[in-house]
């Protein structure tokens, strides 16, 4: 194990178990593809991936997940990769981490620890870190007697983690009160967010959400559409990153359609297959924003070669969330690096783009246009100067830019939701 300033760079040696019999769920993903993931995943955690291994098999082992004949396997060969740790590609009990790790004699994470460390490591927003601390207790609660094991959580490293460097905490009464304190946390950030929430409906901007399994390309796409806005800069750009989960916590920012209306754009944390449940219930309260959308973006790495499956993945999530009927617009994006002819022309409500080589992103920011003005009426309103109240309401509500003064008030080109429709009726100018 290498070390420097306390950062510990783990060798790792990857073990995925594939059912073969009817035991197999259905929604398993290919074994392969599932441990290519995994494998990004522990990079994405910091280790070095040193080896990896599958095994066939028509079961789960009770004792010892992958039986016995393979765990001694696993020992030689973290003998002779002088690997630090191993990693399950599942989910593992408390019992099968103490067992394996008994004969194996080095530490043992699953994916969902795996996962948990990632998001550990990453989490900056108070609610990211107090909601990936309650994942981390309420994962760990269950498993406190595997885990009481002689080399289990003594050491540093993957799966020792919490947000804020603070050790986990391995006392069940301990973790407990732990988990109270931070439920009563996030119901007081919970309150802050809504009243910032409650602020953005009032100023009546849409909000449009990217979604997508992670590494998709949403942080890149964002940083495309925001380039619309007269305000943007630079430092105003989000972190793409080829990695997994380079997004954690939720941003907006401010773009505007081609009909010079503003929209909030909101980057969201990315899916993976196998995500813990205790980190989908976790980041639900962060995917709020998703369920007070306007218009989801959902963005598919059409370059993936499990790409349905990430995009069945993405819309179970939504379901979950409740925002499976918002209008949607699929994003295929990452054609740059797909030969021309094979895929298929946009169609419906599909685009295929290259957010990173700024392809067809016209075509997309009109899709947005039009399916954000769908219930909004394109208006001339003629307003008398005695009438400047409504005039500025409107003009700052609409962000308007394109009026005019005339002899007798003011002639404003506008785009109305149906209630303003209603109220200023008598100012429309008829065509
Ligand atoms: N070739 C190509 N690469 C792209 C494109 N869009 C994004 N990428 C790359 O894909 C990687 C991931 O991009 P991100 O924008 O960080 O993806 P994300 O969906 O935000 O990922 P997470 O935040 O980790 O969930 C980066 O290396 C991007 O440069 C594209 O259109 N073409
Ligand atoms: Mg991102």
């Amino acid at each position: 194990m290498q070390e420097n300033n306390d950062k510990v760079i783990e060798k790792a040696l990857l073990v995925g178990l594939n059912i073969t019999s009817t035991a197999r769920r259905i929604d398993d993903i290919d074994i392969n593809e599932s441990m290519d993931e995994l494998k990004e995943l522990a990079k994405a955690a910091g280790a070095e991936v040193v080896g990896s291994l599958i095994q066939n098999k028509q079961t789960r082992d009770a004792a010892l997940f992958i039986g016995k004949g393979k765990v001694d396997e696993i020992r030689a060969y973290c003998d002779s990769l002088e690997a630090t740790l191993v990693v399950f590609n599942d989910e593992l009990s408390g019992a099968q981490i103490r067992n394996i790790e008994e004969i194996v004699g080095v530490k043992v994470i699953d994916r969902t620890t795996l996962i948990l460390d990632i998001f550990a490591q990453r989490a900056l927003s108070r609610e990211g870190k107090l909601q990936v601390e309650l994942a981390q207790l309420k994962y760990r609660l269950p498993r406190l007697y595997g885990m009481g094991g002689a080399m289990s959580r003594t050491g540093a490293g993957i799966g020792t983690r919490g947000p804020g460097e603070q050790k986990l905490e391995v006392d069940k009464r301990h973790i407990l009160n732990k988990a109270a304190d931070i439920r009563r946390e996030l119901r007081d950030v919970k309150k802050n967010r809504e009243t910032q929430r409650t602020q953005r409906l009032k100023s009546n901007i849409p909000i449009v959400a990217l979604v997508g399994y992670t590494n998709a390309g949403k942080s890149t796409l964002l940083n495309e559409l925001i380039k619309t806005h007269k305000d943007y800069e630079q430092a105003k750009e989000v972190l793409a990153k080829d990695m997994l989960f380079a997004t954690l916590d939720v941003t907006l920012r401010k773009a505007l359609l081609p009909n010079k209306k503003e929209f909030l754009v909101v980057d969201t944390v990315g899916f993976v297959s196998k995500l813990p449940h205790d980190l989908v219930e976790a980041f639900k309260a962060t995917l709020e924003e998703v369920q007070y959308a306007d218009l989801i973006i959902h963005v598919i790495d059409a370059t993936n070669d499990s790409y349905e499956l990430q995009k069945n993945t993405t819309e179970k999530v939504l379901k979950e969330l409740k925002a499976d009927q918002k209008p949607t617009i699929l994003v295929y994006n990452k054609i740059d690096r797909l030969e021309l002819d094979i895929y298929p022309k946009n169609q419906g409500d599909a685009v295929y783009i290259s957010a990173k080589k700024g392809i067809n992103m016209d075509k997309l920011i009109h899709m947005i246009e039009e399916a954000l003005m769908e219930n909004t009426y394109s208006v001339t309103l003629s307003l008398p100067y005695e009438r400047g109240d409504i005039f500025s309401k409107v003009k700052d509500k609409y962000n308007v830019d394109n009026f005019e003064y005339g002899e007798s008030g003011i002639t404003v080109d506008v785009n109305l939701d149906e209630e303003d429709y209603n109220i200023y009726k008598e100012y429309i100018l008829d065509k």
